[in-house]
């Protein structure tokens, strides 16, 4: 029989010393909390009038568009809770990056969001205190990423042998969403938000390897970022927001520019041309981090192009990725890194080459 929380269970024991009632007791509130000061935001036009705990919650908000969109995160091909490096996942990070990625999809198609369900499996031997902090991250991810009216409305909690999370997000569109099909030849292709950090964290955290927690801290400044990068991404979502009505085509970054352009490509029928001079900035910041991991890594080679593959191919940011008119401004926050033509429709070149890495394919990735 399982112990109560009124035995000697604290928040440091496993959730597989309580019973389900009791887990969300821990969790749940935390969630309330932010949907009253979400509710609470200027210019919210959502009301949650059931929120957690019945079969369905219930918003109500005028007559609008909804966009709906859901990403999984699964331990071991999303993340690890302990990295070769020694680093760790935390219940806040996972929290963290769920939410993001799935704001990332909902300001992608001009929307704001305005709120989350939460699917998470856990195996038994992880400590309340965890979802606890992956409660918070979630929460965080939605007040520091922009979408401070984005509510948590509710989800599913079940025991499995790894940690799987699955979010879906709720958004409602101010003007027409904008999808990938929308990019017209001549258009400008611009990035908004980071590029290429948090696949140069991962390949630290998978990388290198056996820090002590002293070593872990000390690494140099553009290491522990980019780690920070792959940990809790930050989208930009108010940019994103301001394209709305200037954009012809927007989709976040997921797979990487090269990948992604290739589906507003496809979506679109135009062919994308990036040009890896108008990347050299990303590039830059990156060649300390490749250089950092070549002395360093026994199993993977590391050279000054690594930078270029992170920027150009790695996934997981979560910048915005946008078509717009030549003859405009291009909004806050984008910057110009190739166009549209008619030459080849459906079709990625980088300098003018059909690229030889794609980017990130779950399927396809070892
Ligand atoms: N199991 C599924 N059932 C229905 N549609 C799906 C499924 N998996 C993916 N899709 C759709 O395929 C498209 C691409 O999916 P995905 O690559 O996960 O999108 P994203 O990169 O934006 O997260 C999306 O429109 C998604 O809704
Ligand atoms: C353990 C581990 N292996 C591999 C990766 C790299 N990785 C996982 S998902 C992904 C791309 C993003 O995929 P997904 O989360 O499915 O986003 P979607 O395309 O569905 O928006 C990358 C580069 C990782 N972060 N962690
Ligand atoms: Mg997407």
């Amino acid at each position: 029989m399982k112990s109560s929380a009124h035995s000697a269970a604290t928040f440091a024991s496993p959730v597989g010393k309580f019973s389900e009632s009791e887990i969300l007791q821990a969790f749940v509130p935390l969630l309330e909390e932010h949907n009253r000061w979400a509710g609470a935001q200027p210019g919210n036009l959502v009301e949650m009038t059931v929120g957690p705990g019945d079969d369905c919650s219930v918003l109500s908000m005028p007559a609008s568009q909804l966009v709906f969109t859901t990403d999984t995160q699964t331990e071991g091909q999303d993340f690890r809770r302990q990295w070769n490096s020694g680093d760790t996942t935390t219940g806040y990070d996972v929290g963290w990056k769920a939410a993001t990625q799935n704001l990332a999809d909902v300001v992608s198609m001009g929307a704001e969001p305005i709120t989350l369900l939460v699917s998470l499996s856990t195996p038994p031997d992880i400590p309340l205190q965890w979802l606890k902090d992956f409660a918070r991250g979630l929460t965080d991810s939605c007040r520091k990423n922009g979408a401070e009216r984005c509510s948590i409305s509710g989800g599913d909690l079940g025991a499995s042998t790894e940690i799987s999370v699955t979010v879906t997000a709720v958004g409602r569109c101010a003007g027409a969403p904008l999808l990938r099909s929308g990019a017209q030849v001549g258009d400008v292709v611009a990035i908004a938000g980071e590029l290429g950090t948090a696949a140069a964290g991962f390949a630290v955290m998978e990388y290198s390897q056996g820090f002590s927690i002293d070593d872990l801290e000390n690494r140099p400044g553009h290491i522990l970022r980019a780690v920070q990068a792959q940990q809790r991404p930050q989208t930009p979502m108010r940019n994103a927001l301001q394209a709305v009505g200037v954009a012809h085509a927007m989709m976040d970054i997921s797979d990487g520019p090269v990948r992604d352009a290739q589906r507003i490509a496809q979506a679109s029928k135009v062919s994308i041309h990036l040009e890896t001079e108008l990347f050299r900035a990303d590039i830059a910041q990156l060649e300390p981090v490749a250089d950092w991991l070549t002395a360093r890594s026994q199993t993977q080679e590391f050279s000054l192009s690594t930078a270029t593959r992170w920027v150009l191919s790695g996934g997981e940011n979560h910048g915005m990725l946008a078509c717009f008119p030549a003859d405009t401004p291009l909004p806050k926050g984008f910057r110009a890194v190739g166009r549209c033509e008619r030459t080849h429709p459906d079709s990625v070149f980088v300098d003018g080459k059909v690229p030889s890495d794609k980017g990130w394919d779950h399927f396809l990735a070892e």
